[in-house]
């Protein structure tokens, strides 16, 4: 399967679990934004999934999937690849490997071309995310290059994804961790919802990823966050 996404700069994150309003989904796909990646932590099933998927696979853009939990990790309904999680800061070994064993120990059939492994860095405690895999949240610039560093030169992860899902970050962190990083693609996420913010973290990120903007905030400011990394 292709490797473009690595040529990606801004990709767009939509929840199974959120309704859209009529007609969003094609100003979405329209917007310019590199790729649709279909994920959330909280609430995501199959079912909502392959909804949602029936709703934008029409517009030729790629398709992620990006389960959070081994039954959401699928293969059809035109899906160009699964980014599949990994959580670094934490303590927890489920959401390191544990989630991905029982995923393989039960699995029929994985199409491991379609597989993009991610290593995360959650940095934002009160997200979902944060609160569901426990992550240690209180980390240094220096912390997150060595993470970002475990995750880029010792186990080779080809993304590594700096999360602060809900919240903006420190845009110093996100520089360190791009400083640490010789080959993986630098993913950014969390609170971006302007072109100077999106500008600001693109700086420092290869790929930025807009999810709240889209439901809080309207097609215009998704527009703005596209043309400022493209
Ligand atoms: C092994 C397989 C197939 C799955 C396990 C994958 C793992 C370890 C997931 C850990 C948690 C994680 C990184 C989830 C998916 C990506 C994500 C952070 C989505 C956004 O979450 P939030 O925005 O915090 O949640 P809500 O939008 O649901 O509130
Ligand atoms: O929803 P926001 O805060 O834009 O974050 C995007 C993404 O990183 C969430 O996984
Ligand atoms: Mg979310």
């Amino acid at each position: 399967m292709h490797a473009n996404w690595k040529t990606w700069a801004h990709v767009t994150k939509l929840d199974p679990d959120k309704r859209l309003p009529e007609g969003a989904v094609e100003e979405i796909a329209t917007s310019g934004t590199d790729a649709l990646m279909l994920s959330g932590t909280l609430n995501v099933t199959r079912e909502n999934l392959h909804e949602l998927l029936d709703l934008v696979s029409s517009y030729g853009l790629p398709l992620v999937v990006e389960p959070a939990s081994p039954d959401c990790a699928i293969f059809d309904n035109g899906i160009d690849h699964l980014f599949v999680p990994s959580v670094l800061n934490t303590n927890d070994v489920r959401w390191v490997v544990g989630k991905h064993y029982a995923w393989l120990r039960q699995a029929s059939s994985i199409d491991w071309e379609m597989v993009v492994p991610e290593a995360y860095i959650v940095l934002n405690p009160n997200s979902a995310v944060g609160r569901v895999t426990g992550a240690d949240c209180s980390l240094s610039g220096e912390d997150v290059a060595a993470f970002a560093q475990v995750a880029d030169r010792y186990f080779r992860f080809p993304i590594v994804y700096i999360e602060y899902s809900g919240t903006y970050g420190d845009p110093a962190i996100v520089q360190a961790a791009s400083e640490a990083i010789e080959h993986a693609t630098l993913y950014y996420g969390g609170g971006i919802r302007s072109a100077e913010q999106a500008a600001e973290m693109g700086r420092y990120a290869d790929t930025i990823v807009v999810g709240n903007a889209v439901y809080e905030e309207g097609i215009d400011v998704l527009r703005a966050t596209v043309r400022a990394v493209q």
